[in-house]
């Protein structure tokens, strides 16, 4: 059911000082901030030749986030994201094989503009997963 590695995303505090380490230490191309209110966060993105590196900074007071920087100050690696061809297909399925599907089981349009959904770290190794749709 799960196709490419969309991306991997890193939560951290300070978002302008993340992007600077991966523009000027690793090299690599950042895209500019983009703001997203509806999902508490504000995202850049780093293209890398296989996939990308999502990294995350809170916005706004109900962050998701916010509760994974408390446990990790310093950042950490916070969910990979698979892609899949059918996004509400993949959502029955899983809710049929007993996996928490989070925020009711609807899909909310992501960074990409696409349908995506988020399963329970508790129910994927300790690995909070996105789904996306291709
Ligand atoms: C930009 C849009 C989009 C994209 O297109 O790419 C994004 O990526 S948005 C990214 C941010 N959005 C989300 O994360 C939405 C889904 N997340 C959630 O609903 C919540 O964060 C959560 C996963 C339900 C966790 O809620 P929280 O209140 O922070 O923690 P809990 O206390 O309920 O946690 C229970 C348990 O799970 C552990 N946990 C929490 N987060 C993670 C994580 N990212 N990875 C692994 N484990 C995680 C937490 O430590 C608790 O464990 P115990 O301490 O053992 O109880
Ligand atoms: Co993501």
């Amino acid at each position: 059911m799960i196709g490419r590695l969309n991306h991997i995303a890193i939560a951290v505090r300070d978002l302008g000082a993340a992007s600077r380490l991966y523009r000027e230490t690793l090299g690599a191309e950042v895209s500019a901030p983009q703001p997203l209110p509806e999902h508490g966060v504000t995202v850049v993105f780093i293209t890398l030749p296989n996939t990308k590196v999502e990294l995350l900074e809170p916005l706004g007071e109900t962050s998701p986030i916010a509760g994974f920087l408390d446990k990790n100050p310093d950042g950490g690696i916070h969910h990979v994201c698979y892609e899949v061809e059918d996004i509400l297909a993949a959502r029955d399925r899983l809710v049929s094989s007993g996996a928490r599907v989070l925020g009711g089981g609807e899909p909310k349009i992501g960074a990409h503009g696409k349908p995506v959904l988020f399963l329970h770290p508790k129910d994927f190794n300790g690995t909070l997963i996105e789904l996306e749709q291709a």
